[in-house]
């Protein structure tokens, strides 16, 4: 598909390019064309609460704890609620996999042909000193028929199956950013309208870069090639840009070049980020803009989920720096002291 056939001027609604893209989509019956509306009303919503957290008492932890351990920000719950809602109204989606919830959610909506995965806020422990956030989000078609509630067979597909991901930052400007398959294309939001514009069309990410991200206090149990190739990264004068919110920091690298890491520690012996609402949409995105996504070995889309919030390490970016990293691992899996 030439994609510049179909390009669309800069300061086209985000409706009028769903409408217009509808065609490149095998299934075109306007469902996810209008599941990627209700997402994109969410957004709206949760990023008026944002934009006005420090006012109102929204700040702070909720006082539950998730299936991961971690402190619920009153922030998680409000985004989760939020997009559980819309996507329940809207009627698309039968069955949600979201990162606030133990348990898959079902909607009631049976008829509904697809099932979402999602991180309604990601970079939760940068809500209150406002540095950028997010939402991530990575949609399937249902496997089984339509007419009962989702399953796990629906939940847990590989992401090579993903039919549309994306994400949206709340940061000194709010974007929606998304693939279906067809190409990388962002949008920004102008309040005063209510509207997202088409400002960024047909993402490219470059092929390499000079920014690494990665939490170096973890450094000590860093593996040998990993340890190398931030060192690699030092040698070469590269940047390091850590911003503790996985949105801002693959946004970052996706438009200016870089890689972003977040491998197996002592402390998340699997990895930190979550395979089925943070890895996966993210990788489905910067492969449809010509980066790279894996576990340091295998590709991030080729991965068997076996649960709905498994861990997987995280190597994501541009696609010479994510293939320097993989040949230093391995390296270390052929002679360990070698990679030292
Ligand atoms: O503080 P750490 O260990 O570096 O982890 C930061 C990472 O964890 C996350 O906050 C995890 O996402 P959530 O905030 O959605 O739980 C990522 O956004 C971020 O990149
Ligand atoms: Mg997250
Ligand atoms: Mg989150």
């Amino acid at each position: 598909m030439d994609h510049n056939k179909l390009a669309l001027p800069v300061g086209t609604t985000l409706d009028r390019f769903i409408m217009r893209k509808q065609e490149d989509f095998p299934y075109a019956t306007g469902e996810l064309s209008q599941l990627l509306r209700d997402i994109a009303l969410a957004a709206k919503i949760v990023n008026r609460e944002i934009n006005r957290s420090g006012l109102i008492d929204i700040a702070g932890a909720y006082g539950n704890r998730n299936v991961q351990g971690e402190d619920q920000q009153k922030l998680d719950v409000i985004a989760n609620i939020r997009f559980i809602r819309a996507l329940r109204n809207g009627g698309e989606v039968c069955t949600i996999i979201s990162e606030e919830d133990d348990d898959i959610i079902q909607t009631g909506n049976n008829q509904g042909k697809y099932v979402v995965a999602i991180d309604p806020l990601d970079g939760s422990s940068n809500i209150d000193v406002n540095v950028s956030i997010g939402t991530i989000f990575s949609i399937y078609r249902r496997i089984s028929p339509t007419g009962r509630e989702g399953g796990s067979a629906d939940c847990l597909q590989p992401g090579t199956h993903q039919v549309a991901a994306g994400y949206v930052i709340y940061g000194s400007s709010t974007m929606l950013v998304y693939t279906t398959g067809n190409g990388v294309n962002g949008f920004t939001y102008e309040p005063s309208l209510g509207e997202f514009f088409l400002s960024h069309p047909n993402i490219q990410t470059p092929k390499t870069g000079t920014v690494y991200s990665i939490n170096e206090g973890s450094s000590d149990s860093f593996s040998p090639g990993v340890v190398a190739f931030v060192q690699q990264c030092k040698t070469e004068k590269f940047s390091a840009r850590y911003i503790g919110s996985l949105v801002a920091d693959f946004h970052r690298n996706l438009l200016k070049g870089g890689i972003y890491i977040y491998p197996a520690t002592a402390k998340t012996p699997g990895g930190k980020l979550r395979l089925m609402y943070e890895c996966n949409p993210l990788a489905f995105i910067v492969e449809q803009a010509g980066g790279k996504s894996s576990n340091g070995q295998q590709r991030t889309l080729e991965i068997e989920p076996q649960t709905c919030h498994e861990r997987c390490p995280l190597f994501i970016g541009s696609k010479e720096l994510v293939e320097q990293a993989e040949a230093l691992l391995a390296q270390e899996k052929k002679a360990p002291e070698a990679a030292a």
